[in-house]
């Protein structure tokens, strides 16, 4: 199945838009490349960055004649993006998105997907904290996953069409259940980030002098929160509002674990905090050996950078028979 694609629409620009703008066309996917967004200012960007052929503000406009649509903002715009685009979409045409939720999106943009169009809802997970079309760069789903939640009526073989797509750009692809990867992703993704902006938080709440000391001599934890908790507030606000039962249950036991922690420190049981912690390493080393991650994570290049030194990494993993 050719994950070839004749016309791309793409409905928001930022990191994830703009990425997949890039690595589609460098790896040759696309003919032609369309772009909306909501603001003049970051159309205009894209224009100036040249990560399409066809710019617009109406997203109805962009996804005429595509084959392949995908949504690219934030998840909370994402019911009236479908409302509006619905009476455009091409028969046979497959739609999908990028975003950090998949139940929601089944929810909001299901009712719009006209019959004959082929929603394949979609998740990278790979990321950075920049946000915006110029935060774009083509490397950056390479041998990093990408979860497809395809209902039971879209046709395998529009699902096998995407799953190369995604593969053409270095992604390891798996399929799963909405409900299922919310509750996955609200424990490695969505609690990491709460714990990220409240712990940042926590130090811009304290007093001026003691903050100044924080800030001076942070070492490196601190600063990884600080790199994390920077990440999109819009974003990250509509993760929270639309994926809430999920991180509610999961903030329960992490909550739960916590008061145990809280009570070994207290009574000064050394034995649970060092079983702790050699399970929790035990954990980091498992990641590294299984090759999605580095010792030093190279989040963050700009769309312009030169190619990863780890790009071979693609034929190892990916493109090949992971789905
Ligand atoms: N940032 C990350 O690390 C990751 C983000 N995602 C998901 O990808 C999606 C996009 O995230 P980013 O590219 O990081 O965000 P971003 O903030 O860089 O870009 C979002 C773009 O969406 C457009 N937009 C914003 N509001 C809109 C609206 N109301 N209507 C139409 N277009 C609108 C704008 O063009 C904006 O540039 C989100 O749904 C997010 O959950 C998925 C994986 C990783
Ligand atoms: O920057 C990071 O550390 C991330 O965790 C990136 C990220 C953010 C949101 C997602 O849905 C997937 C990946």
């Amino acid at each position: 199945m050719s994950p070839h694609f004749r016309k791309l629409a793409l409905i928001g620009i930022g990191l994830i838009g703009s990425s997949i703008a890039l690595a589609a066309r460098r790896q040759g996917l696309v003919e032609v490349i369309s772009i909306a967004t909501r603001r003049q200012e970051t159309l205009d960007e894209a224009r100036e960055l040249g990560l399409g052929d066809i710019y617009t503000l109406d997203a109805a406009e962009a996804v005429r004649g595509a084959d392949l649509v995908i949504l690219c903002a934030p998840v909370g715009a994402y019911g009236a993006l479908a409302a509006a685009i619905a009476p455009a979409l091409e028969p046979g045409a497959i739609l999908s998105d990028v975003g950090s939720v998949k139940e929601h999106v089944v929810k909001v943009v299901g009712p719009h997907v006209p019959a004959g169009v082929h929603f394949i809802p979609g998740h990278p997970i790979a990321g950075t904290e920049h946000s915006g079309p110029a935060a774009g760069f083509a490397e950056l789903f390479a041998g990093r996953w990408c979860v497809l939640t395809p209902g039971p009526d879209v046709p395998q073989a529009a699902t096998d069409r995407l799953v190369g797509f995604w593969q053409a750009m270095g992604s390891m692809v798996e399929c799963m259940d909405a409900a299922h990867h919310d509750m996955v992703l609200a424990i490695t993704s969505h609690i990491p980030h709460l714990v990220a902006y409240n712990i940042v938080g926590t130090v811009a709440d304290l007093e001026a002098d003691t903050k100044s000391e924080v800030i001076k001599f942070s070492a490196s934890g601190f600063r990884d929160f600080t790199r994390i908790a920077a990440s999109d507030p819009v974003m990250w606000r509509d993760v929270f509002l639309t994926n809430r039962d999920a991180v509610l249950e999961m903030l329960g036991r992490f909550l739960e674990d916590l008061s145990v922690l809280q009570r070994a420190v207290r009574t000064g049981d050394g034995p649970a905090l060092e079983n702790l912690f050699t399970r929790t390493r035990a954990i980091r080393r498992s990641i590294i050996n299984a090759g999605q991650e580095t010792e030093a994570p190279d989040f963050g290049r700009p769309h312009d950078a030169p190619p990863a030194p780890d790009m071979p990494f693609i034929r190892e993993h990916g493109g090949g028979d992971d789905a």
